[in-house]
């Protein structure tokens, strides 16, 4: 019987302009999306009856509600496939961690089930079915580090530098909706062009959520001073995770071995290709 083994890799937000607000409540967003070489692994088989296994179950996520699960529920009725799929998670990315770990496992799923079971459905089509599961869920599909508009859905391909990233976990995890959510928060960055994003790299980025997720996670906010001491920090998303760029993986790694108790850490390499990609395009 097949089986497709699949990594679901993290994201960062090399940069986060918050530009307005939708009648809908989401915000729009500017943002430089890149892939890291770090991720969950799904590993997938089909089956003949059309039930959908997740293993193990995650402590927090009832199966129902769990991205994986929803992604192939949603694939079987835009299809209208009868058949379904154990799915073996190996979840390394923290959740509410900013690095898009739920997303990128729904998107596994539908690019790994599409493969599976034959489908042979258009990105567009996937995409559409993806966003409606969460904003970055259109980035893992396509696959490419892409300068993201609208609320994460209107991508163009970019070609970022590709630098070793510490990323540090200050051990809270952060409700998007909540920082989305805070009075506090600025919605008003006038619109750049991509091409001005692009301009002069990453010392100019910032994340127009940090100053909202440093008010009301003082932890992340000690995980930003941290680690902004050895090299320039930054949050993703809405965090929790900070992450630094660094000349060399021995000066990340030099860094981890710092690390406070109460953190955890890993080390990766920036990818401009998603390692979803290019275990597709094997
Ligand atoms: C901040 C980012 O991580 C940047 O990559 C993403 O835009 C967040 O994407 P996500 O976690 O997939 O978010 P979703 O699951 O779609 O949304 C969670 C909640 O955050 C808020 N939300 C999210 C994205 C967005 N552009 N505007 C919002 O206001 C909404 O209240 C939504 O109910
Ligand atoms: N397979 C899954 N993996 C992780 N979280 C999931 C999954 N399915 C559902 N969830 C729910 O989605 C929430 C957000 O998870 P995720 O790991 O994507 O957060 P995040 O890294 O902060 O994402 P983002 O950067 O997109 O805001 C979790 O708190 C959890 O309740």
């Amino acid at each position: 019987m097949q089986e497709l083994v699949l990594p679901a890799p993290a994201k960062l937000n090399r940069m986060l302009h918050i530009t307005g607000r939708r009648p809908d409540g989401y915000h729009e967003l500017q943002t430089l999306f890149q892939f890291l070489d770090h991720g969950d692994e799904l590993r997938m088989r089909c089956r003949e009856d059309g039930a959908v296994h997740l293993s193990p179950a995650l402590d927090t996520v009832p199966d129902e509600a769990n991205l994986i699960v929803r992604a192939a529920r949603l694939l079987q009725a835009e299809s209208g496939c009868p058949l379904g799929a154990d799915i073996l998670l190996t979840k390394r990315l923290p959740m509410g961690g900013g690095l898009g770990g739920g997303s990128s496992d729904a998107a596994t799923t539908l690019l790994g089930l599409d493969r599976l079971w034959q489908l042979g459905l258009s990105l567009e089509r996937l995409a559409a079915v993806g966003l409606t599961l969460g904003a970055d869920v259109p980035v893992f599909l396509h696959g490419r580090a892409a300068w993201a508009e609208g609320i994460g859905e209107r991508l163009t391909a970019v070609e970022l530098d590709t630098p070793w990233f510490v990323v540090v976990h200050p051990g809270v995890s952060v409700a998007t909706a909540a920082v989305f959510g805070a009075t506090q928060l600025t919605r008003d960055t006038p619109p750049i062009t991509m091409a001005r994003a692009l301009q002069g790299g990453a010392p100019g980025w910032r994340n127009d959520c940090e100053p909202t997720v440093r008010s009301l996670y003082p932890r992340v906010a000690a995980a930003l001073d941290w680690l902004g001491a050895r090299a320039p920090a930054m949050l993703t998303g809405t965090g929790a995770c900070v992450f630094a760029r660094v000349d060399t993986q021995a000066e990340a790694q030099r860094i981890v071995a710092e690390l406070p108790g109460d953190y955890t850490a890993f080390t990766a390499r920036g990818l401009n290709l998603s390692p979803l990609h290019a275990a597709l395009n094997r």
